[in-house]
């Protein structure tokens, strides 16, 4: 294994190591909130990015957030996983304070959240299959190889992966490197997941491949998601609800089809070239 990697496996190690801490039970249905922001601010230097972010996400729900480039989509993310402190408002995830959580609490914060980013963040030196044990053994700390197998198997199924395991990540094409990555990610079932651009870079019939997997991934494992994205289709197939984001705040929200039928000009301008 390479050094950069193994620097990786470490670091994810530390991050969300912590097998006493089971996933949190969904005894409360849907109207759960699981996430809330309220009137978030964040600056860089003079560089307002978030002025005024308010958002409630349900668990459950599949929550996609449209905006243009540098809009600050993604510092709202590092923001729910505590990675950047905001300036002002206050971020809530599973009712906690994020900002006032000490960093074991983030540590177990972070083991309920799946981020499935653009590269997919796969080890290149892995097969498929040992890079979805990998999870299992060093963060898990799995031991039982059947109970080890079983796992894998299941989420190769549900990923369509399952002649793929044994194949090496640079053998594989760019929407089934993305299905490997989101089985990664999937294998530890998070609570939360946060797709970051998970249709970038890939062709129209993958990109939807892909949506309708996010799709299928929320209905089978009832996980909470928020999907970041400018692809309306992936928008238009995964949304429960979709937000818009300009200039710093959330402009308006609701569901797909009732967005397209927006007064807003900037809201109009996201659907203009749907038909
Ligand atoms: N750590 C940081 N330090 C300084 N500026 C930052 C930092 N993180 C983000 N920014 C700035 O905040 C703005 C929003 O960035 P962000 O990555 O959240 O945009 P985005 O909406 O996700 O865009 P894209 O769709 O292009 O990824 C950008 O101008 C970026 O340069």
């Amino acid at each position: 294994m390479e050094e950069k990697e193994e620097a990786r496996h470490q670091a994810e190690e530390t991050a969300l190591a912590n097998p006493e801490k089971e996933q949190r039970k969904n005894d409360r249905g849907k109207t759960e909130v699981v996430i809330e922001i309220k009137h978030l601010k964040k600056s860089f230097g003079s560089k307002d990015v978030l002025k005024d972010i308010n958002l409630t996400v349900h668990r459950g729900e599949n929550v996609v957030v449209l905006g243009r480039s540098g809009q600050g989509k993604s510092v709202t993310i590092q923001c729910i996983v505590g990675m950047l402190t905001p300036d002002e408002g206050t971020l809530k995830v599973f009712n906690e304070d994020v900002s006032a959580l000490n960093e074991q609490e983030l540590k177990d914060l972070r083991i309920k959240i799946g981020f499935l980013f653009q590269s997919g963040a796969l080890y290149d030196s892995m097969t498929v299959r040992e890079n979805l044990e990998f999870p299992l053994t060093r963060v898990l700390k799995i031991k039982d190889q059947a109970d080890i197998d079983k796992r894998v198997e299941e989420v190769l199924d549900s990923v369509g992966l399952t002649d793929s395991a044994d194949k090496m990540p640079a053998d594989l094409s760019g929407g089934m490197r993305k299905r490997a990555g989101l089985a990664r990610t999937l294998i530890i079932k998070p609570e939360i997941m946060l797709y970051d651009e998970p249709t970038t870079g890939l062709d129209p019939i993958t990109s939807r491949e892909i949506s309708e997997l996010i799709l299928n991934m929320q209905k089978k494992y009832k996980t909470t998601s928020i999907i970041i994205t400018h692809d309306m289709e992936c928008a238009r197939i995964t949304a429960d609800r979709v937000v818009i984001m300009n200039d710093g705040e959330y402009i308006e929200e609701g569901t797909f089809d009732s967005l397209q039928n927006s007064k807003n000009k900037t809201v109009k301008s996201f659907f203009k070239d749907i038909s």
